[in-house]
């Protein structure tokens, strides 16, 4: 598991040992670790060290410090590297330390961006050590009219890496403040940022490098947490010797309509896949029947929820304002008490209040709807003040009403709130999907592929979430015993289904198109290469402890 921090939550961490008057040991590391991550990419790209060139965009405050100091390492060892002062001034010291090692400084000005951006894009590797945790907004002046530039150019071929977050990225929410230089790696310190692991910030992040600093016992709960194989290894079901269909988890459906009929079939197909005892089908005749051809596993009826025996139930997917039957099934399955994942026309139709065994699975118009619609209801009988006295409530981009552009611009403040206001789980379908339950727990799952951006995608997803939902609903213990909140599992349960289908997006694709059903084809064997690999992971680990977690 990774867990990821706000940028506040890691420099609270670290202010006992600055007071301790720790601060130079602690940029030490953060430079030493940037540098050996350097010369690793350099080394990969087969360079040698001696004669390559790193550039070291360097603002003024401790970020540019790190970067600063991270450069004279690697001049030290025979690296051609010119820093480009971008406030006029630089860590003291550290800018001490690089001119000792024989780098060259430059300050930007009008007058020396045209040169300095030439210098820069010939550079085998940009370090971009403008703004760090510090920073309050974005790039000004001619540091972003040098980053306009160099992203314009298109970097020559240039390797950027990030200095503990990409500049102009808000390491507590994923914010971007554009120009950002997109970053094909960041090495970031003591942990990772939240707003590394949300979009947009993780757009601009690149591959994520974590240095450990010595801030972790420092740590609080994270504010974002990313399942890996061994976690789904030890949380996914597995049957026992004496399991039957019935105690494995059945799962009601409710989707699809006698104009969107694939939905249906593809929710019972990603359900199938992902192990379920049994689904059990309610709809139209129409959907009904498109279930039974390619599904013969499921049991399809027309009966009424209360007289459905399921242990959760999935609704709303290819349902629409007018299907007034399947709308009034999914109000009744919300009432039922039992987990539930709601999705596509059901969102619209539920109750503004609901519970944390409900997980809503919005994309990013959806949420938006969802937001404008809680906002319209009046005060006190949707929001929870608990809630809506949290940052993301006051936030510009949903206090003036929520449109898809701000949901995708604050991810992170978008789901938090929504799930604030309503209480239940709520995941954000996207690059990056993210699950906040309506307590603290976060989780931020990106296995997929841009190819998953297909029809019929999230119906599969749906019906993932509902298998998952079944077989672990009840299991308290799983949870427990790895160190998550009992009453957050349904946020844990959305988070493992996220990866499995990202993970199984992944194989489907195979670098190419896919098309939604692929992914419930290749999830059994994607499930059963998981706990494998975990097995083999583990056993590397206790060979070869990973510094990094
Ligand atoms: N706090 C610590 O103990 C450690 C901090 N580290 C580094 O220090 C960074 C944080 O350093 P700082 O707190 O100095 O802050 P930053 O280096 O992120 O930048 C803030 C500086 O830039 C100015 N500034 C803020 N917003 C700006 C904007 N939009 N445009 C231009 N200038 C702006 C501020 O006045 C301040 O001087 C971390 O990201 C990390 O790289 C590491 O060295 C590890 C230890
Ligand atoms: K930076």
């Amino acid at each position: 598991m990774i867990s990821a921090y706000t940028g506040t939550q890691i420099r609270a961490a670290e202010e006992p040992l600055l007071a301790a008057g720790m601060g130079a040991v602690l940029m030490q590391r953060a430079s030493q670790g940037l540098a050996n991550a350097v010369i690793r990419e350099l080394q990969a790209r087969g360079r040698k060290l001696y004669g390559a060139s790193v550039a070291v965009l360097a603002g003024k405050g401790n970020n540019g410090g790190d970067g600063l100091f991270a450069a004279a390492l690697l001049a030290a060892r025979g690296v051609r590297t010119t820093a480009v002062l971008t406030g006029g001034a630089a860590h003291p010291e550290a800018l001490a330390a690089f001119e000792r090692a024989g780098g060259r400084v430059h300050i930007l000005t009008d007058s020396t961006l045209n040169r300095l951006t030439a210098e820069v894009a010939r550079a085998d590797v940009v370090i971009d050590a403008v703004l760090g945790t510090g920073a309050k907004g974005g790039l000004r002046g001619t540091a972003a009219a040098l980053a306009g530039r160099l992203l314009y150019s298109g970097l020559g071929g240039s390797l950027v890496v990030a200095c503990d977050v990409p500049s102009g990225m808000d390491a507590d929410t994923g914010e971007v403040h554009a120009p950002v230089l997109s970053a094909d790696l960041t090495v970031t310190f003591g942990a990772a940022k939240a707003g590394l692991l949300a979009d947009p910030g993780a757009d601009h992040a690149g591959r994520v490098h974590v240095v450990p600093i010595g801030i972790e016992e420092n740590l609080p709960w994270p504010a974002l947490r990313r399942f890996e194989a061994g976690d789904l290894f030890r949380l996914l079901p597995r049957p026992g010797r004496r399991s039957h269909k019935y105690s494995r988890g059945v799962l009601g459906v409710v989707a699809g309509s006698a104009d969107y009929p694939g939905a249906a079939v593809l929710a019972c197909r990603g359900a199938l896949a992902a192990g379920v005892g049994m689904v059990r089908y309610l709809g139209p005749p129409e959907a009904a029947q498109a279930v039974r051809q390619s599904c013969p596993e499921v049991v399809c009826s027309a009966s009424s929820v209360a007289d459905t025996h399921v242990q959760a139930w999935l609704v709303g997917s290819g349902m629409g304002p007018s299907d007034a039957e399947q709308l009034q099934r999914a109000r009744d399955a919300v009432e039922s008490g039992l987990p539930v994942i709601a999705d596509a026309g059901a969102l619209p139709a539920l109750p503004a209040v609901l519970a944390p065994h409900v997980v809503l699975t919005p994309h990013a118009g959806e949420l938006a709807s969802l937001l404008e619609r809680l906002r319209s209801i009046p005060d006190g009988s949707a929001a929870d003040s608990r809630f809506t006295e949290s940052p993301a409530a006051e936030s510009p981009a949903f206090g003036q009403g929520a449109d898809r552009a701000a949901v995708e611009a604050h991810t992170l403040g978008a789901v938090r709130y929504a799930a604030g206001l309503t209480e239940a789980t709520v995941l954000l379908k996207g690059a990056t999907t993210l699950v906040a339950s309506p307590f603290q727990d976060f989780y931020s799952q990106a296995d997929g592929v841009p190819w998953l951006a297909s029809a019929g995608s999230g119906d599969v997803l749906a019906g993932i979430i509902g298998a998952l939902l079944a077989q672990l609903g009840s299991d308290v213990g799983r949870f427990r015993d790895a160190g998550i909140d009992p009453d957050e599992r349904w946020a844990a349960i959305a988070a493992l289904a996220a990866s499995l289908h990202g993970l199984a997006g992944t194989t489907a694709s195979a670098g190419g198109p896919l098309t939604a059903g692929r992914i419930a084809d290749v999830l059994p064997e994607v499930w059963g290469k998981v706990s494998t690999l975990s097995i083999r992971l583990a056993q590397e680990r206790n060979s070869h402890p990973h510094p990094l977690r």
